[in-house]
């Protein structure tokens, strides 16, 4: 049996890009020899932001990160928050070009040659690939097992007319997708945006990742116990949460925040993040920004610049924003974890949301699609960590709604205490003979 040689092929955004890369980086701390495939837009973007200090420590260190590249088939100026447009221009352009790919790493290391492909979500014509060329292949699952689960249950859902073919549901209604699961509404569902050609891409791409041998899982078995007996492919590898150099960063990484956290005294500041999609129309951000005033305590906000790199919002005129500090796009684990950090104002995207309870933070839930709703009624109502942030008749989370929720969680014991019984439960996993460090182990063993 030789080394595992993986080529790792993730969805060109950082919720994919980040967890793939911190898999790879412990697959190869494991020994295993890693190829990291990004589009080419990607691959400039995400170079042109590592710090000048990690470029240096990158040269110092041995790495068998392995990285190549192929073009989305977009043009340099398309707009790649299209989502529709970059997963079907992959679609037809990347397969095509992914076997040259293989055979010239393969001619480079005869004796490692690829082993297995781990693909994220849109990107399973890549395991379509592998078993064309003979090389096996699982699918990295970057959200919760949980929205997994509803995805993989789609078909039944549709036979048992809890939703009609197009993903709508027939009527808005508590279900259970499996016994033991938690009750979820059926207005939760993942793909809740509602696209005809969106949904039809999830049916398809569901079918294609039957290929993969595994659907490994950023999550734990203490979160979602009940949700891997759905498939015995589920297997739970989380969190993923490796403190090596960020090569990955879409954006360049304000380090000040950290001293700024250093001057601020235990669980004293609210951390305000989005994640790399949500936006946000101004009347919100006004909102938000006066919000952040009238609560009595320090934040820390992340206003993440456009993909473009252009600044998108006006502060308001009356904003003062002197008990704050702003910045374009933070070490996120590092502030998760400063003692500094109260409370996480989070959109509960699935890195998110596993980081946040990684660190025993408690939530303010700002759901904005997608499965952030799934994960938000998991962090309310499942494992109590957190409380939602609710909208008023215009559609907005007001000013006082915001200072009213954060007092309400920074003064809950009871979910100051269970944030940390989580976290210590969610650790568990990973030491030695952790449940996700084991099956982690499985996974390797049969990838030789
Ligand atoms: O200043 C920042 C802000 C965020 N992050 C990181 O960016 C990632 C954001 O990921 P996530 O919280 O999952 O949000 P999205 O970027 O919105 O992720 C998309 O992908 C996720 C995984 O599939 C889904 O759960 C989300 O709903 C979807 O929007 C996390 O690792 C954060 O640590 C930083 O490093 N610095």
């Amino acid at each position: 049996m030789g080394i595992p040689h993986f080529l790792a092929i993730p969805y060109p955004i950082p919720g994919h890009v980040n967890p793939l890369m911190q898999l790879s980086h412990l697959l190869s701390k494991h020994g295993c020899k890693i190829t990291f495939l990004n589009t080419d837009y990607i691959h400039k973007r995400t170079n042109n932001n590592i710090s000048i200090s990690d470029k240096n420590n990158l040269k110092n260190e041995p790495t068998t990160i392995n990285f190549v590249t192929l073009p989305d088939g977009l043009e340099p100026e398309d707009d790649r928050s299209d989502h529709k447009k970059v997963i079907f221009s992959i679609k037809r352009n990347m397969p095509l070009m992914l076997p040259k790919v293989i055979e010239e790493v393969n001619d480079l290391d005869v004796e490692n040659k690829i082993s297995c492909i781990i693909a994220t979500f849109n990107m399973g014509w890549a395991l379509e690939v592998g078993v064309n060329l003979g090389i096996k292949g699982v699918l990295l699952w970057t959200a919760s097992a949980t929205s997994l689960a509803c995805c993989y249950r789609i078909p039944q859902l549709i036979h048992n007319g809890t939703i009609d073919s197009q993903g709508f549901p027939t009527k808005a209604q508590e279900i259970q997708l499996s016994p033991n699961m938690p009750m979820m509404n059926t207005t939760n569902f993942p793909w809740r945006a509602h696209d005809k050609i969106l949904f039809d891409h999830i049916v398809q791409e569901m079918s294609t990742v039957e290929l993969g041998h595994w659907w490994l899982c950023n999550t734990t078995h203490n979160l979602e116990h009940a949700t891997f007996s759905i498939s015995p492919k589920i297997l739970s590898i989380g969190p993923l949460m490796s403190n090596e150099i960020n090569n990955s960063s879409f954006w360049q990484e304000d380090t000040t925040c950290l001293d700024w956290l250093d001057q601020h005294p235990p669980q004293s500041v609210i951390y305000v993040s989005f994640g790399s999609l949500a936006v946000m129309d101004q009347n919100q951000f006004n909102e938000l920004a006066l919000g952040l005033d009238l609560v009595n305590k320090p934040f820390l906000w992340i206003v993440r610049p456009s993909n473009d790199n252009k600044v998108n919002y006006v502060y308001p005129d009356e904003f003062v924003g002197t008990k704050g500090k702003i910045v374009g796009w933070g070490p996120q684990k590092k502030i998760l974890n400063h003692p500094s950090v109260a409370c996480f104002v989070s959109h509960c995207g699935w890195n998110s949301t596993i980081e946040g309870v990684y660190c025993g933070v408690p939530f303010l839930c700002w759901p904005f699609s997608g499965d952030q709703f799934v994960n938000k009624s998991y962090i309310c109502d499942v494992w109590k960590v957190g409380v939602e942030l609710n909208k008023d008749e215009n559609g907005l989370t007001s000013r006082e709604e915001i200072k009213e929720k954060v007092e309400e969680l920074l003064g809950d014991q009871g979910i100051q205490e269970r944030s940390l019984k989580l976290k210590k439960l969610t650790l568990d996993n990973i030491v030695e003979e952790g449940h996700s460090s084991k099956n982690l182990k499985n996974f390797i063993n049969w990838a030789k």
